[in-house]
């Protein structure tokens, strides 16, 4: 078997070494002449994959993307070819929790709010929406969740996204769609950008194209701008430069990158192929990953809205990849070099947290560390 894997998927050797003739190659640039030979290819979300890719590959018989977003993927397509298909649903939601966490305590000490008293509207409450809501209803914030889909199909304690657009901060987690009943693209448009009040706080860690950022850019350009936190970028690579002075935090897509949520993409697919070929699951990925540099912290006082901070930023300093990101705009190539050389970056889980009270503990254990 001949599996053409992105070559920044990790363990991919591990997984499939000893049952496929694993090559790697870069997402961005992956083109037909190299997938023409492969039996197996397994992407990441910077690849599209369509008749153009996949026209010459006649031997291809499955497709995994290591990632939960599918936007990248003409699932038609392969459907039609009879190519099996599997994505990673879930994989990266609680590397997309400790990014909004961060994120959020960030906004606080920005703005000088206790995130208690503050209200977080969540649009798309599917795997990493409920993840966010969670921390942030562990930090005690007052959490509503907007997602028109599920409201249709459940009933249930939705608010209409014009009603979330009223929230301290905003924050999306929705698949990029272009049709159907509820399509996301430009799902914040310029109309809507108009309509915020200046102290409000948005955050993107889904897909680009969600938000109108060139209307965004003039609503910053303007009176009263908005507080922005954006992980995603319509047009990526090509980020508009002059967005990102006008943001809190800017990041080049890479609120799903812990080791662990990488870890976790690989396997799914190594999972799926295994069923597809009847094969039985033997490997794993757990005893793969590294310790992690700090691995137990004893608290000496309950912990308060900057002891949290702190805490976090033990394990993930969003600040550091925000400095990366702002140092290398411009640069050639930057986003896709910051993506590829992002620094190991280990989940809040991987912390242990000790302190002699049952409800401190259970607060920690609900913002993402291990108790
Ligand atoms: N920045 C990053 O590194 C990452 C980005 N993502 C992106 O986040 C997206 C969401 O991921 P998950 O939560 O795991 O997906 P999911 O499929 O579990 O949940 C998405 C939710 O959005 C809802 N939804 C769909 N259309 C909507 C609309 N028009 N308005 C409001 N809600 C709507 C769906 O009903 C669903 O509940 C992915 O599709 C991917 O594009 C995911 C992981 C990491
Ligand atoms: O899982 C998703 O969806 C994501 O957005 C990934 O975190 C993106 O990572 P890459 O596939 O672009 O490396």
């Amino acid at each position: 078997m001949k599996l053409l894997a992105d070559e920044n998927m990790p363990y991919v050797h591990e997984l499939f070494d000893d049952w496929a003739q694993v090559t790697t190659c870069p997402g961005r640039s992956m083109s037909p002449a190299q997938v023409a030979e492969a039996d197996v290819l397994l992407v990441r979300s910077i690849t599209r994959v369509d008749e153009a890719l996949l026209a010459r590959a006649q031997g291809l018989t499955f497709v995994g993307t290591a990632t939960i977003g599918c936007d990248h993927i003409d699932t038609r397509y392969l459907a039609e070819r009879q190519i099996g298909f599997a994505s990673a649903p879930g994989c990266n939601k609680v590397a997309v929790g400790d990014y909004l966490l961060a994120a959020l305590l960030k906004v606080a000490g920005h703005k000088g709010w206790q995130l208690s008293e503050k209200r977080l509207a969540v649009v798309g409450a599917g795997n990493t929406g409920c993840e966010v809501a969670a921390r942030a209803r562990a930090l005690g914030m007052a959490v509503q969740l907007c997602d028109p889909p599920r409201a249709a199909r459940e009933g249930g304690d939705f608010v209409s996204l014009e009603q979330a657009l009223t929230a301290d901060i905003v924050s999306f987690h929705v698949p990029l769609t272009h049709g159907g009943d509820y399509p996301t693209r430009h799902l914040l448009d310029r109309g809507r950008i108009e309509g915020l009040g200046s102290e409000q706080v948005l955050v993107n860690a889904c897909r680009g194209d969600v938000w109108d950022n060139r209307a965004l850019l003039d609503r910053q350009q303007g009176p009263s701008p908005l507080t922005l936190v954006m992980d995603v970028w319509e047009h990526e690579p090509a980020v508009l430069a002059e967005l990102v002075p006008h943001t809190l935090i800017a990041t080049p897509h890479i609120a799903g990158y812990s080791l662990e949520g990488k870890a976790r993409g690989t396997f799914a697919l190594y999972q799926a192929l295994c069923q597809r070929r009847g094969r039985a699951v033997t490997a794993g990925v757990e005893h793969l990953l590294p310790a992690p540099p700090i691995a137990r912290l004893t608290l000496g006082q309950a912990p308060d809205q900057d002891m949290f901070n702190r805490l976090v930023r033990l394990v993930y300093d969003i600040d550091a990849d925000d400095r990366r990101f702002r140092a290398a705009l411009g640069q050639p190539d930057f986003f896709d070099r910051l993506r590829k050389t992002y620094p190991e970056r280990r989940e809040l889980g991987s912390l242990t947290l000790e302190y002699p009270d049952q409800a401190v503990l259970t607060q920690l254990a609900g913002l993402g560390f291990n108790t």
